[in-house]
């Protein structure tokens, strides 16, 4: 999927809104266990409730790596229903991976040309030759991890480099990379703080930004400074949405919760019209 494609997208549903599959045995309704493939079977209905409310999905890998063979097969079900049924959603395996160039190669070609997800979170430590391979697949994108939404994002990322943090340096470096016009980064919603100086190096770049909801970062502060004119955020919610009841009525409630956070986008977008 082209950026182009993403936005339009985004004004079309008037969100801007990533649900993020972590699909979790302990935690999905008991009475979906007794199913043949209880992972895609949920992941099917939150995506059936869901889709006309967000413009992308997030499946966190760990979470199906974690059950072998099956948990694999279940995330390749469900990136394949997505893909024929709902072409217009922007997929994304967050899966966190980097290595040197030869590997990463295969690591772009399992997720780009085997699972056709469009886009794939990558951890940058490993520098340019560890990126590149995968910015040279052709509308597909990567997500560079730039400043996370966990707490140890203060270990290294904040640290200086001489007068500048490891996360400005992330970001500035990695757009004289080859292919960087495929370049997303992560940043976390709970550092609010810190997207005026993102904007400042990266003015245009989409941002996924995770840890609304169960990490308690807050919608308004991350659009107030982090918005562009062509919106450029993809906000994930994952345990906030897909968890919202373990019952019967579980997808309903998923969709409940979508269409709130949906409605919020709503209003930063009106906003963001009247500046722009
Ligand atoms: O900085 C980061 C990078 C990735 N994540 C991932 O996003 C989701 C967040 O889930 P919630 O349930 O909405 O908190 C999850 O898959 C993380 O691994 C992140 O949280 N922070």
């Amino acid at each position: 999927m082209t950026t182009q494609e993403l936005i339009a997208q985004i004004h079309k549903k008037q969100s801007f809104l990533c649900i993020g599959l972590d699909t979790d045995l302990d935690k999905i309704p008991k009475f979906l266990l007794k199913e043949e493939d209880p992972i895609f079977t949920f992941n099917k209905a939150i995506i059936d409730a869901t889709h006309h409310l967000c413009v992308a999905y997030k499946p966190n890998i760990a979470f199906y790596e974690a059950y072998g063979v099956e948990g694999w097969s279940s995330l390749r079900k469900t990136i394949e229903y997505l893909n024929e049924n709902y072409p217009e959603i922007f997929t994304i395996a967050d899966a966190k991976r980097g290595d040197i160039g030869n590997t990463s190669t295969r690591y772009a070609k399992a997720f780009f040309e085997d699972l056709n997800f469009d886009s794939i979170t990558i951890a940058p430590y490993m520098g340019k030759d560890s990126v590149e391979p995968f910015l040279a697949f052709e509308n597909k994108h990567t997500i560079l991890l730039a400043l996370t939404s966990n707490e140890g994002a203060f270990d290294f990322q904040t640290k200086k480099i001489g007068d500048t943090e490891l996360y400005k340096e992330v970001l500035s470096i990695s757009t004289t990379y080859k292919g960087s016009e495929n370049l997303m980064y992560v940043v976390g919603a709970t550092k609010a703080a810190y997207f005026k100086e993102i904007r400042k190096i990266v003015p245009n770049s989409f941002l996924l930004v995770p840890g609304v909801g169960a990490q308690g970062g807050n919608l308004h502060d991350v659009c107030a400074h982090g918005m562009t004119k062509d919106v450029g955020l993809l906000i994930n919610s994952s345990r906030g949405i897909i968890y919202a009841s373990g019952e019967q009525n579980f997808a309903e409630a998923a969709q409940q919760k979508a269409c709130e956070l949906q409605i919020a986008m709503k209003k930063e977008l009106d906003g963001l019209h009247q500046v722009f």
